[in-house]
This record gives structure tokens, C-alpha cells and sequence, in this order.
């Protein structure tokens, strides 16, 4: 089943945060300014020392010695597991793939409004251009532009959204899309194998894998200590890939030990994310993490994220091989339809999604 909401609901006015930039350029309108608690720490006096996520060179599980491939695999299980987060290098994506997507995106979010607005993400939706997850008038608003796209299978496509301008835009993200699919089938490969499973596990049960694409616009802020670029979410995916653009400030933060740890982005390699699918899935073992982004001063950002799921029809639930007597059953199975379509008409807050699938424990 896709996620089409379809109630109407009334958000109130929506300031495009670039325009705002170019009109009003030192004031936050109050929608945007966050709560205290909510507020990101931005200049704290005694930072903690930072911890980095772990890096993974996909180059030793394809091509590396016996030695090599045993390492990184255990390197990889770790990084699901006690991070939920790690960075790919080596990962095959075509690095001038990746630029040309990356410049197409940054031409589009530079178009005139009147023509990004060709594309609306209408209110409940969450495809074309604007701002996604708002529900209500009094709601909070992220300091960001987004223009997403579904991807896969074909049914999810909506082709009145896919822009005319630039014109490379549909064929850099077409071929782009194609490469970042073999790259999350053979991630979840590696991670199958990592978890003793056989290495087909998740590409057979995913079957027609649902892919979309969302395009992330930081501008700069005069505040960024009251705003949010994106608000604490986990994805709900089964993989998340980021690509964050060069010379991008440092935006991505996940929630680690209590803190929120800002990702440093490595010259050419992708960000992955373990999403509630996976969670599910492997019963826990391996967690999606909430996440964020927050702005800067000076610096815009752009982040280009592709989400990859199963297909729509399939029941997710824990795998036999990971519930036993220790590790007993903690979600209860469900369509991953229904899933997608919940994620997608709340607004995004921290794990909450996932409640939909855990099975209350008292203990
Ligand atoms: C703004 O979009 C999202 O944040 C998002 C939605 C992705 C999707 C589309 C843009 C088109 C239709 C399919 C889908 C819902 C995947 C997040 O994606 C996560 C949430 C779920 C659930 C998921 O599978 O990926
Ligand atoms: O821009 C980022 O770094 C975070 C993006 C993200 O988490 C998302 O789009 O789901
Ligand atoms: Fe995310």
C-alpha cells in the first residue's frame, strides 16, 4: 500500500526559508525559533571531546584478503550495532555521478521560487518541493528547503514533480539512483553475512525495494542557536545513504550516549544509517538512531538522502534466528505499507514512529 495521506489539514502560512534570507536577512520569524530544551547547543564552554563515526572501506569486503574482508566485517557489525551510523569509503559510487547530482541539486534550489513551485509538496505529502511533516498551524518549522522524490518501484513516482529545470536534473538522478541501489543491496548483503544470515536474506524478503530520493537545503542562519535545519527523527527506512555536498558546513548530528555528536564529513565518502526496518528486523540488535541537522552562520549546506526500503506488501517482523530466550520477541509484526504510510503523516519526533511496531514490556 503506498503512502498517499489524504485528510486536509491546514499548516498556516510556510516561509521558504531562502526567501526569507533574501528579504528579511537577520530576522527568525518566531515559527522557527525552538523551544528551549529543543534549542541545539551550539557554543557549549567545555565541549566534550569529539567522537567520530566509524569508517568502513567497502573495498576490503569486495576485494580484500581473507584477513582484510574478516576485519572490516567485524568492523561493519560493530558500527550497526553500537552506532547505527558509519561512513562508507570506496564505496563504487561513480564520484562524478555524484558531483553532477550534487551541482543539479544546488541549480534547482537556486531557481526562482515561481519555478521550484511548479513542484509542490502539498500539505501530508511528502514528495516535490517544500517543507515535509507539518501538520498543524502551531507546529515548529525546520530552517530547511527539501524537494523529494519516490524513486522505486515506478507505481511511487509522481511525474508532474520531476522538475524540467535543470535539464540534466531526471537523467543525473536516474543514473545516480541506479548506483546507490546496487550499493544498498550489497551493504545489506555484508550486513546479512555479518549477522550469520544468508548473504540473500534481504534482497529476496525486500522483493520490489522501495527507493526514494530527498534533497536537503540548509541556507545559512543568523540564529542558528534557536533553530533547527531538520528536526531529531529516525529514518524509517531499512538504509539510509547521505551524501553531504563539498564545502558544506558540518550539519548532521546523531544522538549517541545522551549528546548529540556532529558527523565530520570525509572528502568523498557516503553517510549510512541503520533505519526502523532494520531494527525491526534484527530485532533490536542493530538500532536506527535519531538524528538532526543544525545550521550555521555563515554556510549553507545541501545533503542529498536516499532512503531504501522494502516493498510495500511485505509483513516485517523480527527474524526467527534473532529472538530467542535472551533476546525475546520486541516488535510485533505488521505491513511495512501501514508503516510508511504512519511515518509519513506525523510529524517527524525522535523514535516515536517505531512505537508502532515495539511490544510493550513492563521490564
Ligand atoms: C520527505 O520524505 C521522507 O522523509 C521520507 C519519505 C520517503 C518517501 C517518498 C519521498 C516517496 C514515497 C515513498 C517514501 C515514503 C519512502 C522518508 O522515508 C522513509 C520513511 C519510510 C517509512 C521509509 O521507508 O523511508
Ligand atoms: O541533512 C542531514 O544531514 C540529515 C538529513 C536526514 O536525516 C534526512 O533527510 O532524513
Ligand atoms: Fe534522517
Amino acid at each position: 500500500m503506498a503512502p498517499v495521506p489524504v485528510s486536509p489539514i491546514s499548516v498556516g502560512h510556510i516561509d521558504d526559508v531562502q526567501e526569507l534570507r533574501k528579504t528579511i536577512p537577520s530576522r527568525i520569524p518566531q515559527r522557527f525559533v525552538r523551544d528551549g530544551i529543543e534549542r541545539p547547543r551550539l557554543f557549549m564552554t567545555n565541549p566534550t571531546p569529539c567522537k567520530n563515526i566509524p569508517v568502513i572501506d567497502l573495498s576490503n569486503l569486495q576485494k580484500g584478503s581473507k584477513d582484510e574482508f574478516r576485519a572490516e566485517l567485524l568492523q561493519l557489525s560493530a558500527s550497526c550495532e553500537d552506532w547505527g551510523f558509519f561512513q562508507v569509503i570506496n564505496h563504487g559510487v561513480n564520484l562524478s555521478l555524484v558531483e553532477s547530482l550534487e551541482k543539479v541539486a544546488m541549480e534547482f534550489f537556486m531557481l526562482p521560487l515561481e519555478e521550484k513551485q511548479k513542484y509542490p509538496m502539498l500539505p501530508g505529502t511528502v514528495q516535490g518541493y517544500g517543507q515535509a511533516f507539518v501538520f498543524s498551524e502551531d507546529q515548529k518549522l525546520d530552517w530547511c528547503n527539501m524537494f523529494a522524490l519516490g524513486l522505486e518501484p515506478h507505481f511511487i513516482r509522481n511525474p508532474n514533480l520531476w522538475p524540467t529545470k535543470p535539464a540534466t536534473f531526471s537523467e543525473t538522478l536516474e543514473a545516480y539512483s541506479r548506483e546507490i541501489r546496487k550499493l544498498c543491496k550489497n551493504l545489506l548483503k555484508y550486513i546479512a553475512i555479518g549477522l550469520s544470515l544468508d548473504e540473500n536474506v534481504f534482497e529476496d524478503m525486500f522483493g520490489a525495494a522501495v527507493q526514494a530520493v530527498r534533497m536537503n537545503y540548509y541556507p545559512a542562519c543568523p540564529r542558528p542557536d534557536l533553530v533547527l535545519g531538520l528536526s531529531p527523527h529516525s529514518d524509517g527506512s531499512a538504509l539510509t545513504v547521505l551524501q553531504q555536498g563539498k564545502g558544506s558546513s558540518v550539519g548532521l548530528q546523531i544522538f549517541k550516549d545522551n549528546t548529540w555528536v556532529p558527523v565530520q564529513p570525509i572528502p568523498n565518502a557516503l553517510v549510512i544509517n541503520i533505519g526502523d526496518t532494520i531494527e525491526v528486523l534484527t530485532n533490536g540488535r542493530y538500532k536506527s538512531v535519531e538524528h538532526r541537522a543544525v545550521t550555521h552562520r555563515e554556510k549553507d549546506r545541501l545533503s542529498i538522502v536516499t532512503f531504501y526500503a522494502p516493498s510495500y506488501d511485505l509483513e516485517v517482523g523480527p527474524m526467527p534466528e534473532l529472538v530467542d530466550e535472551n533476546e525475546p520477541c520486541k516488535y510485533r509484526r505488521y505491513n511495512h505499507g501501514e508503516y510508511s504510510k504512519n511515518y509519513v503523516t506525523n510529524k517527524l519526533r525522535g523514535k516515536k514512529a517505531l512505537e508502532f511496531a515495539k511490544i510493550n514490556t513492563t521490564n
